[in-house]
């Protein structure tokens, strides 16, 4: 439950390709290899912005791309890398891959960071494969390709605020005047099965997550009802609203209500108790609300057993009278009460759950066959290999053929009976089997 979530899909840029160039100096008429290295492509980086509470923002951005590094240049010259793209995402956000479901990371802390996909490595320019036998090769690598991933992110929302009191004193119609949830509102009890959850943006900028706790009734803590699963989300919130019906239409007594909401919240955590909470009297549109408000009140005052007197602000979710003024104390509260961890956060964090895998496990090479009996060869580092190959350069082909043969692809491709002269393909490129 109160689950924001939502698929991305980042690339990382590419390296730049290294260059194959050769020196020119006067008097000299063949100077040696002087191609640079290319850049390194920018990673894709997550990165947690405490500015954030949903994953809002990503229905709109949902393809992210960092930028390739430069090529390298004549006279040895690297290329330039290039920069880096940071996707801001909310405190919270547990991230996986959305092919595999491998889950690369939790961002629980501000300013925390999470690598998604790698930039690709720049390719060696021809300087790096002189030798004495080949003192100008014409030997260059093209950039590794950037990572691309599919990803999943996921925010378990944590509700700021959370509204309490008996089923159909107007919690649901509260939370869908003052945010932008749109929960259904019927005549009858329970009508929330869900909690619902909306984002209460106030116009001086400041906002945070409000909760409707439904389903909160007598024995809810020992278990009764759909209560339990609500109250565990208490825990987490800071501060309370508590509503009390104030139109009498029930036939309830909104003061014995109001003790028994308190007192299963006690009973369930008696911290719950200690935060701030706001009385709110609902419904005071209704003929006999105020006179009902008044004798609460005097109720309240009379009572000695109450640690404190609370706040009690007035509202009507129907006419909107006091509602702004109650969100305004909402967020003056909120700004003086210090973000607390729950117990399954700090088990979480002594666990030690933080992931930092986001790098690809390379399959090794694959090799199949086609209808024209063309061999095919695949799989993530041979393709790799190949994409960083130089295709204009006889020399950077015949590296390539090396590296494969180094794989032992030779051997495979020989075991599964290939001959002198057989196409072998990999991508769009096709080449003679020699053997
Ligand atoms: N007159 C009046 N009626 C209201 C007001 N707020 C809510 N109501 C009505 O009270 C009834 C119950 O409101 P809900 O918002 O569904 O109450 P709830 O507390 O969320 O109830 P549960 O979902 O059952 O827990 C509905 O018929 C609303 O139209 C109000 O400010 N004034």
């Amino acid at each position: 439950m109160f689950v924001d979530q939502v698929k991305i899909k980042v690339k990382a840029g590419k390296g730049g390709d290294g260059m194959v160039a050769f020196r020119r100096e006067k008097y000299v008429p063949n100077g040696g290899p002087a191609g640079g290295d290319g850049g390194k492509g920018g990673s894709v980086i997550l990165k947690v912005d405490q500015g954030l509470r949903t994953l809002m923002d990503f229905r709109y951005h949902r393809i992210f791309k960092a930028k390739s590094g430069q090529n390298g240049m004549i006279k040895g010259m690297y290329g330039r890398g290039a920069e880096d793209t940071y996707i801001a995402v909310p405190e919270g956000t547990t991230v996986s891959d959305a092919d595999t479901g491998e889950v690369l990371g939790d961002l629980v802390e501000a300013g925390q960071e999470l690598v998604v996909a790698k930039g690709g490595r720049g390719g060696r320019g021809n300087i790096h494969f002189a030798s004495a036998k080949n003192p100008a090769p014409e030997i260059a690598e093209n950039g590794e390709p950037g990572i691309e991933r599919n990803l999943k992110l996921e925010l378990k929302v944590l509700a700021d605020v959370g509204l309490v009191g008996f089923p159909s004193v107007g919690k649901s119609t509260l939370l869908s005047v003052v945010t932008s949830a749109k929960p259904k509102i019927a005549e009858y009890h329970f009508t929330t099965l869900v909690p619902n959850l909306g984002m209460v943006r106030l116009d001086d900028g400041r906002d945070f997550v409000m909760a409707d706790l439904p389903g909160l009734i007598e024995g809810a803590s020992a278990g009764v009802g759909l209560g339990i699963q609500f109250l565990r989300h208490v825990e987490r919130t800071r501060v309370i609203l508590h509503l009390v019906d104030m139109s009498g239409m029930e036939g309830r007594d909104p003061y014995e209500d109001y003790l028994k909401i308190n007192a299963e919240l006690k009973s369930y955590d008696p911290s719950i108790l200690e935060r701030p909470q706001i009385v709110v009297a609902s419904k005071m549109d209704m003929p006999d609300a105020s006179e009902n408000l008044a004798r609460f009140k005097e109720q309240l005052a009379n009572d000695h057993t109450l640690a404190k007197q609370p706040e009690v602000m007035e509202i009507s979710s129907l006419t909107h009278q006091g509602l702004e003024a109650l969100m305004l104390r909402t967020a003056d509260l909120l700004a003086q009460t210090p973000k607390f961890e729950t117990v399954a956060e700090k088990e979480l964090k002594q666990a030690g759950y933080y992931k930092f895998e986001a790098d690809e496990a390379e399959a090794p090479f694959t090799i199949s066959r086609d209808a024209d009996a063309t061999w095919i060869l695949g799989g993530a580092k041979l393709e790799k290999l190949f994409k960083m190959t130089n295709l204009e350069h006889d020399e950077s082909m015949m590296r390539f053929a090396r590296q494969l043969r180094g794989m032992g692809v030779d051997d495979a491709l020989r075991e599964r009976g290939a001959k002198n002269g057989d196409l072998v393909r990999i991508g769009d490129f096709t080449f003679e089997f020699v053997e």
